[in-house]
């Protein structure tokens, strides 16, 4: 497990009905996990789960829902930031992209579902509610590994999990012209615990290594990237740094990605067990959703460190 990788970063296999807690495979992959967080802040996944039908399905009713008029998309607003319809903007001309609220709840992809189909559209409903399911399922294997992995109990990730909130965004990227830059989003970090992202064969995304190499990230659709963000460099006190990750598109083909993030709706804060003596707390606990209003204004390098940083 695990000994499969692309360019330095491994593949774990989240389905492997062998991996059970306590078996030779969850300890190995417990292991394979941690280094590659620690290393470089993600590792990819696979899921037999998510079949090529239902992955071809979510692509191609994403693409129908980026063709419905510019009218209809916005009407999908959120009070809550990063989780609404954002349309191109001048400083990112080629990105745009839509957030589903709570996707794996089936009344609220419905909800979403009927401002978007005022005559209702079934087949996006449920495609779009099983394939959330079936990744907040993978988030929840892959925390239970990653909680397995630093000793920390059962009750702890459970009580971790249930205060865990969902957002499924969806992104679609232009062709740039002859005149426009092909940079199709800026160097970043997300504001989640993990962010699981899937692409549909078209290269773009690129993420920088702890030796500051920047590396195509592979664009196969039977891969699920996840990145380590800004909540979990803080709930593990830096141990794992957040992946830088940035977007050039390449290609002469729109190119369209998902993303699945988890964020907290109780407060973030760091894990006991990574503060000691050598190890002082570099975090103030703060509330999700208020880091996200002030991250989508902020200007700094790291937002999280001007945030809530200590002695920063
Ligand atoms: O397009 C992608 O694959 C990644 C998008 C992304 O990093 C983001 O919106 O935060
Ligand atoms: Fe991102």
């Amino acid at each position: 497990m695990g000994s499969q990788t692309v360019s330095q970063i491994p593949i774990i296999d989240l389905t492997n009905e062998t991996l059970k807690p306590g078996t030779e495979p969850w300890i190995s992959t417990c292991q394979v996990m941690r280094s590659a967080l620690e290393d470089n802040g993600c590792f990819y996944a696979m899921s037999i789960k998510v079949s090529m039908e239902l992955s071809n399905s979510v692509f191609g009713l994403m693409d129908e829902l980026f063709r419905l008029p510019l009218e209809t998309k916005k009407q999908k607003t959120s009070d809550k930031p990063f989780h609404g319809y954002y349309e191109p903007h001048p400083k990112v001309p080629l990105y745009e992209s839509i957030g589903i609220d709570d996707p794996s709840n089936k009344e609220a992809v419905q909800k979403y579902t009927n401002i978007m189909w005022a005559t209702g559209n079934d087949h996006f409903c449920e495609t779009i509610n099983l394939y959330a399911m079936l990744l907040v399922e993978m988030d929840q294997t892959a925390k239970r590994i990653l909680f397995d992995a630093y000793g920390l109990n059962k009750k702890r990730c459970e009580s971790f999990l249930e205060s865990t909130n969902y957002m499924l965004r969806s992104f679609k990227y232009k062709i740039p012209k002859m005149t426009e830059s092909n940079l199709g989003l800026h160097a970043h970090t997300d504001t989640s615990y993990f962010t699981i992202l899937h692409q549909n064969n078209i290269t773009g995304l690129q993420i920088k290594l702890k030796n500051g190499e920047w590396i195509d990230a592979d664009p196969s659709p039977n891969l699920f990237l996840f990145l380590a963000a800004d909540a979990l460099m803080v709930w593990s006190n830096d141990r794992i740094k957040a992946c830088v990750h940035k977007v050039i598109i390449r290609e002469e083909k729109e190119r369209c990605s998902m993303g699945l993030f988890s964020l907290s709706s109780k407060m973030v804060e760091t894990e006991e067990k990574f503060v000691d003596e050598e190890h002082p707390i570099r975090y103030k606990a703060f509330d999700h959703y208020d880091y996200l209003r002030y991250k989508i204004t902020s200007k700094a390098e790291w937002p999280i460190k001007e945030f809530c940083g200590i002695d920063y």
